[in-house]
């Protein structure tokens, strides 16, 4: 498709999915900053759209949910993938890239994650600059944690800062409600909300789960619900308190388990089927704890040149 600003050269779109976390076991603050993890994603079924099209200076236009959110200067983690990659070849970011929004912003689903990952595969293509994987990967995690797993979406079980990744078997398809909060919270005022509420623990390092991993292997919902955990959930909601009746609604309506997805405020529901995922978003819409439900499977591919 192609948007206008050049009419005679292809366009290139890649779509690219949402994460939730179905394990996140923080660790200590390390000298850096960062936090170790054993941050067990999967990609579901919830997608932006990023469009490369050739143009004279880099420039970033959105549509969709929230747009009015993202920033649309470098600052965007779209523009910033492209920068880099442009930089890493000594060539000039000449590129017009549309994101077509639909991951929640903000909401620890990744969605400037995904963006930043669609970018640099459209324009690696584009550009014909003709990336391993094992470049673009690298490339992912100069740019962000999550990086690397929306490029390669399914499930993936990512040690690090999130960023050192291991494929993950999946035995079946899981069913997810999400709740879309007022507002969003700051990736880094979570994790520093941790800190604060570990102060003087020990904070043990983080380990995968055996029985999350082999729930997920079977892809038996009902033994993944029992095995969910996220260490920053206690953090997301001393700085978000109205997610805790959100949390409440959900499983009150049947849902199996329900977690703040990373660092929130968007909650996940798992749920048995399709039915009753579309029976627990209409009772947490209903239920007046949250702004928006969407409905989604996983796991899914990562991110895909159409
Ligand atoms: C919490 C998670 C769970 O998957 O995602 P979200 O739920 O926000 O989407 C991730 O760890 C977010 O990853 P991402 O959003 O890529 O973070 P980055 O840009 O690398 O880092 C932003 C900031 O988050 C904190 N950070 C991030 C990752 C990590 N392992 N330890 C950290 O302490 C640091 O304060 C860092 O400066
Ligand atoms: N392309 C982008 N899409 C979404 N957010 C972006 C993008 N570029 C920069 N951001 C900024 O990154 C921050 C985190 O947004 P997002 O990645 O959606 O949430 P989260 O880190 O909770 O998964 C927000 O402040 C947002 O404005």
């Amino acid at each position: 498709m192609n948007l206008g600003t050049d009419t005679t050269t292809t366009s290139i779109t890649v779509r690219v999915p949402a994460k939730v976390n179905v394990q996140l076991a923080v660790g200590a603050a390390r000298p850096d900053g960062f936090h170790d993890l054993a941050n067990v994603f999967l990609a579901v079924g919830l997608h932006d759209e990023v469009t490369a099209t050739p143009a004279d200076t880099l420039r970033i236009t959105a549509e969709g949910h929230d747009v009015d959110r993202i920033p649309l200067d470098r600052t965007n983690l779209a523009a910033r993938a492209a920068e880099l990659l442009a930089a890493r070849h000594g060539i000039e970011p000449r590129v017009h890239l549309h994101i077509r929004k639909d991951i929640p912003v903000a909401g620890g689903m990744a969605g400037g994650s995904a963006d930043a990952a669609a970018a640099l595969l459209a324009c690696d293509t584009l550009w014909s600059t003709g990336s391993t994987r094992e470049e673009l990967l690298a490339l992912c995690a100069e740019l962000g944690s999550d990086v690397p797993f929306s490029l390669v979406g399914g499930a993936a079980l990512g040690r690090g800062r999130g960023e050192l990744l291991t494929p993950l078997p999946v035995g079946g398809t899981f069913h997810w409600v999400f709740a879309v909060a007022d507002g969003g919270l700051s990736t880094p005022a979570v994790y520093g909300e941790f800190d604060r509420l570990t102060a003087g623990t020990a904070v043990p390092e983080p380990e995968p789960a055996p029985d999350l991993l082999a729930a997920l292997e079977s892809g038996d919902a009902t033994a993944l619900a029992a095995s969910l955990t996220n260490d920053l959930q206690p953090a997301a909601l001393s700085l978000c308190p109205p997610l805790t009746a959100t949390l409440s609604a959900g499983t009150t309506a049947g849902a199996l388990a329900a977690l703040v997805s990373g660092s929130g405020p968007t909650t996940a529901f798992l749920v048995k089927d399709a039915e009753t995922a579309r029976e627990v978003a209409s009772a947490l819409l209903a239920s007046g704890t949250c702004r928006q439900t969407r409905v989604a499977e996983g796991p899914v591919a990562g991110a895909t040149v159409l």
